[in-house]
């Protein structure tokens, strides 16, 4: 498995997710669970995925006290996902904790921790009290990750040159807020094409609507990873 793209699955019904996983191939790509689905189809559909063959990043951003993420990230790993997510707002001990519940496991998932959603600006920022942009804020947090032992971040494609310098090139750069030329950004404001992504240095593409919403979800893809191979 070489491909670097990550679909989001961003489904309100197991069974539309299903039948775009049936589409998709797992040569091409890992999937994504997130928030919606994970909800409606809980750890039994997160075991039908990987059936077929897909990895798994379960994205459910994980943000409580120590003990309770420690405990959620415990309970990822014993579903035997690829990757999963924490948010690095949670602080120092809430990731130690994290890092520390997959520490001596043969197999674990990669740990990461969402820095700043790509769907925020600075002014977002600012309104929540950070007078720094979007880009400071981000190294901020990635840099707390690393010393906080996890594997990596979210972050978006714009931060990604400054992360690779400043945190090495070992650390695992998972880029949302991924579109195509002429796509609709929707909600999402730091946005990077597949291409661009890679270029400033992400690992990973996790990239939704523009494959999900597509007439044709597998040609999307295919042409994605043809056009960035
Ligand atoms: O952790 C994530 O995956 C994530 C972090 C972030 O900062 N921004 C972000 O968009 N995501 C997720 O990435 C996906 C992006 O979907 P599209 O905007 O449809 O490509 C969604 O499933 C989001 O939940």
């Amino acid at each position: 498995m070489t491909s670097p793209v990550l679909v989001a699955l961003d489904y309100a019904d197991t069974i539309d997710a299903l039948a775009l996983a049936r589409r998709l191939s797992p040569e091409l790509c890992r999937l994504k669970v997130g928030k919606e689905l994970f909800t409606r189809g809980g750890p039994q559909l997160v075991e039908r995925l990987q059936e077929l063959g897909f990895e798994i990043f379960l994205d459910l951003k994980f943000h409580d006290i120590p003990n309770t993420v420690a405990g959620a990230v415990r309970a990822a790993a014993d579903l035997g996902v690829w990757m999963v997510n924490v948010h690095a707002g949670g602080g120092r001990r809430m990731m130690e904790a994290a890092a520390e519940a997959l520490a001596g496991r043969s197999r674990r998932p990669l740990l990461i921790a969402v820095t700043v959603l790509t769907s925020m600006t600075d002014e977002d920022l600012r309104e929540l009290g950070y007078s720094e942009g979007a880009e400071a804020r981000v190294q901020k947090l990635a840099a707390l990750t690393r010393d906080s032992g996890l594997d990596g971040v979210v972050c978006s494609a714009l931060e990604a040159p400054g992360l690779r310098a400043s945190c090495g090139k070992d650390f695992c750069l998972v880029t949302p807020g991924i579109r195509l030329a002429g796509d609709a950004a929707g909600d999402q404001r730091r946005v990077v094409t597949p291409a661009d992504a890679l270029a400033n240095g992400a690992d990973y593409l996790v990239i939704g609507r523009s494959i999900t919403g597509a007439g044709d979800p597998l040609a999307v893809l295919q042409q994605i990873c043809s056009d960035i191979a």
